[in-house]
């Protein structure tokens, strides 16, 4: 485990304190489940083949989607279109923003997001979904004490994804990209989504606990003001995390269990 934040004394004892917190919020897709590593395949996918398109195009040299540096830079976390504008800005490139209905075959931010959700689906339907066993026993554990729980995931998928793997009744909320959508939430790095959910679960963020595998997302549990933020590293990014703003980072959630 790798504890502190940059400049700032770290947490002793790093183990979760049911006195001291109320509640945990858990990301989704890389935390709980392992569809982080779907989503970033998926995500692959679609911008090797656009970005192979637009170089034979322009007569340019095709560089490539890096699956863990663009990934965790610009698109983990982020809702979905967030994603795609954040990715093509860093590779200077400028689309229209096109419409929620736009088709795969379209050019615009929407329809190339669109055409990864294709891939992301299609993916779910064939594999299935697995669990993280030390995120249950954190989850179980930290019930088993009291303490309130909700998902904050940028996907559209979240409650699609509870409901197939049995996980929707650990949850007393979920904010999600469809809710973020109706209540015009901004999403991660902003911390909108997780204050939704401490409001939902009547907690102060300084009394609340973020579980999160994105650097978005520790960013955005640190800009809520959120009593402890912890980075969960299963892809060998606990640095990242740790700048992003992320209390102690860990690969085994276990060792965090009250
Ligand atoms: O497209 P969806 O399923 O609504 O998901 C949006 C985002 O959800 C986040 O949880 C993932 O980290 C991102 O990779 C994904 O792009």
């Amino acid at each position: 485990m790798t504890q502190g934040a940059s400049g700032e004394q770290p947490f002793h004892p790093p183990s979760i304190d049911p006195t001291k917190f109320d509640a945990v919020l858990f990301d989704l897709d890389g935390v709980l489940t392992k569809t982080a590593v779907v989503h970033a395949t998926a995500w692959k996918r679609l911008f090797d083949e656009y970005l192979q398109a637009k170089a034979l195009r322009d007569h340019v040299p095709f560089q490539p989607f890096d699956i863990l540096l663009d990934y965790q830079r610009y698109v983990d976390g982020k809702l979905r279109y967030d994603g795609v504008r954040a990715f093509l800005e860093s590779r200077h490139i400028v689309l229209p923003n096109g419409t929620a209905h736009d088709g795969p075959e379209q050019e615009t931010v929407q329809g190339l997001g669109n055409k990864k959700d294709g891939y992301f689906q299609a993916h779910l339907a064939q594999h299935g979904i697995e669990l993280y066993d030390d995120a249950m026993q954190l989850l179980r554990n930290v019930r088993a004490q009291g303490m309130r729980t909700a998902v904050v995931s940028a996907s559209k998928h979240t409650a699609a994804v509870l409901q197939k793997t049995g996980l929707a009744d650990f949850f007393q909320t979920r904010v999600d990209g469809i809710e973020s959508e109706r209540l015009h939430l901004a999403g991660k790095p902003a911390p909108d989504g997780f204050l939704e959910a401490a409001r939902r679960l009547q907690v102060d963020p300084p009394r609340a606990i973020v579980v999160e595998d994105a650097v978005a997302g520790v960013q955005a549990g640190r800009n809520g003001g959120f009593g402890l933020v912890i980075g969960v590293d299963r892809t060998g990014h606990a640095e990242d995390l740790i700048r992003n703003g992320a209390h102690v980072v860990t690969a085994d959630l276990t060792e965090l269990c009250p």
